[in-house]
């Protein structure tokens, strides 16, 4: 049995000294004898301490690793010590050709400083694993100049930014009993912290019987007893624990400077289906919306950012693989332009936008029909049928007639992925079309500065304004509000700010195939079948009885409804002798397997019949009235 200082009754340890001893206190541990039970005590803390502080012992660890690793090539395999010098010269290729992916997963590599002492590191471990490979660990002067040079890189290491933030970091974590104890949170503990790239977040485990509400109400202690700046301090409940919060100190203001667009890592490309980065929140984390089936409206002022806003979004929805984009840009073409390699339609002029639209609804009641059909409720995008969104900037520039078809898309479009993300200075009752429904429909809706508060209420909803939400004082170019599901709360935000040669880098990364055309300057004149539209897109010939070939096609024989729907209307266009698989497979863009396969399925659900010599025809079902509303269209107005 052994003696060491802690609580002699025996009680659990009170918290100010908790894993430490108190002065005087005696703790008895127990399962020890004697000189081993010491070793092991000793062994203990040291292996904790060595894990605790493992950021400052690296250039130690670096240091043995590389000489235990060549010792162990040494023994075992002696004539393999070139292997870390290949390894070590493709790592300091990779440095020097420096590929976009590398950058993307590595953002730090991007600053010369830190891919020069990258390159330092793996010169001197290399060498290190590659001598002492081939002469052993202990040759020469071997580990003293390998002990050298890891101190020569450990300064910069010591000295880094964010170490010394994570130490601070680590000290706030064990001194947080005082504070808490000095802010009224007796009891309080921080069971985790972690830094980020405007301050650090915490979680905290509060006492039994506190409450998230005595963590707001000690917010200011707590600031005055982190010696913090006043405001920076968050505080946000865990839905999960009432007796857990997270404590969130933002140290220096992420909406000070414009926040640069960084583009999704990694080479799997994303999908609507998931929630897409927009921006910042003022605490720092990220703004993620999810744009799968929701329209969108974008107001504010001039100058307030709407068309940077847009561009962020529409350059993440270009990161997606299951999304169609159209555009209709009435700056004649100035803000979409630039993305034309993603964008598969461009109009930028009233009539183009008045025939895209057309274009859109019947889209729209193809898909209607398509899922009434077949007995779906909801259209899942896919790559091959992927969701469309149709951008409109400048939406008050619209016709009556277009503003009208949008209404349309705005109140049917949600359940077939057909939906809208609109720009606009002051969506008021007249801009926006008389009788229209159009406001109420947009799900997400993002308020930038506004001059007049009154107009909060047009952007936000009624009401908006006497409930907080307020943008007149907003002082910088990209700041906002976002009121949809999830987001109740009058949360600052800064949407990303994409620089023009960003655009140009996104646009050729994920350019599609078959996107617009740019007009020929005889077709300048709004007529969109003349040459905005690329070839094999909506067109009167496409959609003409008799033809196989899909409507709303967008260069590929599936078109933007995807293969399914080009194989059904193909089915359902058929004379009554049936359709071929050669223009089934036509028509859908597809292989006869595929064709055959989904041929047989159609059948094992009585939809489609084979009528002999290997034609196929429909099997009529319940069609879907062009005028009714898509399953689940209802629209959730808020
Ligand atoms: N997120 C942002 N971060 C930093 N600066 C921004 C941001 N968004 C826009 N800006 C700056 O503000 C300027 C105006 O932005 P933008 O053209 O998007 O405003 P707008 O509301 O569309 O104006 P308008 O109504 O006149 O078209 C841009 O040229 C840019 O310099």
């Amino acid at each position: 049995m052994n003696r060491r200082y802690g609580n002699a009754s025996g009680s659990a340890p009170s918290r100010k000294g908790r894993g430490r001893p108190g002065r005087g206190e005696i703790m008895i541990v127990q399962g020890g004898s004697g000189a081993a039970g010491d070793f092991a005590y000793v062994l203990g803390a040291l292996g904790r301490a060595g894990w605790r502080y493992r950021s400052e012992l690296a250039p130690l660890y670096w240091w043995a690793g590389s000489l235990l690793g060549g010792a162990w090539l040494h023994s075992t395999h002696p004539a393999w010590w070139p292997l870390p010098l290949v390894a070590g010269v493709a790592v300091l290729v990779v440095l020097a050709w420096l590929p976009r992916p590398v950058v993307t997963r590595w953002p730090l590599l991007a600053r010369w400083r830190v891919r020069a002492w990258s390159a330092g590191f793996t010169a001197a471990v290399t060498a290190t694993v590659a001598l002492a490979g081939l002469y052993g660990a202990s040759a020469g002067e071997l580990p003293t100049y390998a002990f050298m040079a890891a101190m020569g890189l450990g300064a910069p290491w010591w000295w880094r930014e964010d170490r010394r933030r994570l130490s601070k970091v680590r000290m706030i974590r064990e001194r947080f009993g005082d504070t808490a104890d000095a802010a009224g949170l007796s009891g309080a503990r921080m069971v985790s912290a972690v830094i980020g790239r405007w301050g650090w977040t915490a979680r905290l485990k509060l006492r039994r019987g506190q409450h998230y509400t005595d963590a707001v109400n000690a917010l200011p202690a707590l600031e005055s007893a982190l010696g913090s700046r006043v405001g920076a301090l968050r505080v946000e409940p865990v839905t999960d624990d009432a007796a857990e919060v997270v404590l969130r100190l933002v140290e220096s203001d992420p909406h000070a400077e414009p926040i640069p667009w960084v583009a999704r890592p990694g080479k799997r490309p994303a999908s609507i289906t998931a929630p897409v980065t927009v921006g910042v929140w003022e605490d720092g984390s990220d703004v993620a919306v999810s744009l799968l089936r929701k329209h969108v409206l974008i107001g504010g002022a001039t100058d307030s950012g709407k068309s940077g806003l847009l561009n962020v979004i529409l350059a993440r929805l270009a990161e997606c693989n299951d999304v169609t984009i159209w555009g209709i840009d009435l700056k004649e073409g100035m803000e979409l332009a630039p993305w034309s390699k993603v964008l598969h339609r461009l109009a930028v002029n009233g009539s183009q936008g008045g025939a895209l639209l057309k274009d859109a609804v019947a889209e729209l009641e193809r898909r209607a029909a398509f899922l009434a059909e077949q007995g779906i409720r909801e259209w899942t995008p896919t790559a091959e049928a992927p969701a469309l969104v149709v951008m409109i900037d400048e939406y008050a520039e619209l016709g009556p007639a277009a503003r009208k078809l949008a209404d349309s898309i705005a109140r049917r479009g949600r359940a077939v992925a057909v939906t809208l993300l609109i720009a606009t200075q002051r969506p008021t009752q007249k801009t926006m079309g008389d009788g229209s429904a159009i406001r109420s429909q947009m799900n997400i809706r993002f308020c930038l500065r506004v001059v007049e508060r009154g107009d909060v209420d047009l952007i936000l909803g009624a009401g908006s304004l006497t409930a907080g939400w307020d943008t007149t004082g907003f002082d910088a170019p990209g700041k906002f509000l976002l009121r949809a599901a999830g987001h109740d709360t009058p949360r600052r935000a800064r949407a990303q700010w994409i620089n023009d040669a960003d655009v140009q880098a996104t646009a050729t990364r994920n350019t599609r195939p078959n996107h617009h055309q740019p007009a020929r300057p005889q077709d300048r004149n709004g007529d969109h079948a003349s040459g905005q539209t690329p070839p094999g897109t909506t067109g009167a010939q496409d959609g003409a009885p008799g033809s196989l070939r899909a409507p709303g096609a967008t260069g590929t024989p599936s078109g933007v409804s995807g293969p399914d729907v080009a194989l059904w209307e193909a089915l359902k266009q058929a004379p009554p002798t049936g359709a071929g698989i050669t223009e089934l497979m036509t028509a859908s863009g597809r292989s006869r397997r595929w064709v055959h396969y989904r041929l047989q399925a159609l059948k094992r659900q009585g939809k489609a019949a084979p009528c002999g010599d290997g034609r196929w025809v429909a099997v009529p079902g319940p069609r879907a009235r062009p005028d009714r509303e898509p399953p689940g269209a209802d629209g959730d107005a808020s």
